[in-house]
């Protein structure tokens, strides 16, 4: 059974999240389920203003932070929490993890006040199952630059991006049963295989 589970999206920018996760949203509507597809930053008027600026505007690390958490705080009560109430599944791309590999991982931001800030906002709310969309990042690059003009992270360099895989790996080390890592460098047919055996496999 599905109902109210919270599965988040992860990976560097230019994995291939957004091509796989109208497909998965599909297969539990089939079933009959409520799915609630969701972003972060993002998700609520609010956060979708707050993502605007931490996208295109200049700022120091600690403001940045500050504003992901400020729009995941609005997301959580106006949409994740209401919607797993109710039993609906969640699919939200990106969530905390992002923040860690990010800010924590890319930026260098003290990792023990990100967990004090997640403690804050979540109040204990974690994913159910993430879905680790992992590969090197020149290929990430590689896709980026054929798909999209780039944003404030996306005009990062390797080394920025390298560092940001760095923070998923670790945070993930640190929660292995909820993450499901996927190869992300083969074809989007092979990368949806994996999601299907991945969920196959609990039973999903
Ligand atoms: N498995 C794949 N192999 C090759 N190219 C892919 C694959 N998945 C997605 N792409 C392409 O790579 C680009 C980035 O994919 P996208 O789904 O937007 O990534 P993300 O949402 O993780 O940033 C798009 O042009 C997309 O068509
Ligand atoms: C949720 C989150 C996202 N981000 C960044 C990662 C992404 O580069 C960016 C927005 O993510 P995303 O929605 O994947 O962008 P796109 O629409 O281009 O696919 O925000 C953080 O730095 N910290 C966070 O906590």
């Amino acid at each position: 059974m599905l109902a109210g589970r919270f599965i988040t999206i992860e990976g560097i920018d230019g994995a291939g999240k957004s091509t796989q996760v109208e497909r998965v949203a599909a297969r539990w509507r089939a079933a009959g389920l409520e799915v609630v597809r969701t972003r972060e930053p993002g998700g609520t008027p609010l956060a979708e203003s707050l993502r605007e600026l931490v996208l295109h505007r200049t700022m120091d690390t600690l403001t940045e932070t500050l504003l992901v958490f400020a729009a995941r705080r609005d997301h959580l009560r106006e949409v994740v929490e209401p919607a797993l109430a109710r039993g609906a599944v969640v699919l939200c791309d990106r969530f905390t993890d992002a923040t860690f590999a990010y800010q924590g991982g890319g930026r260098g931001f003290d990792l023990t006040v990100l967990a004090q800030l997640e403690h804050w906002v979540q109040q204990g709310r974690q994913p159910d199952l993430t879905f680790w969309f992992d590969l090197a990042p020149e290929i990430a690059a590689r896709r980026r630059a054929a798909a999209r003009a780039p944003d404030r992270f996306e005009s990062e360099d390797i080394a920025f991006f390298t560092a940001v895989r760095q923070g998923y790996a670790l945070r993930f080390g640190a929660a292995p049963r909820r993450v499901a890592r996927i190869d992300a460098e083969c074809t989007p047919e092979a990368v949806a295989a994996q999601i299907d055996a991945a969920l196959e496999a609990r039973g999903w």
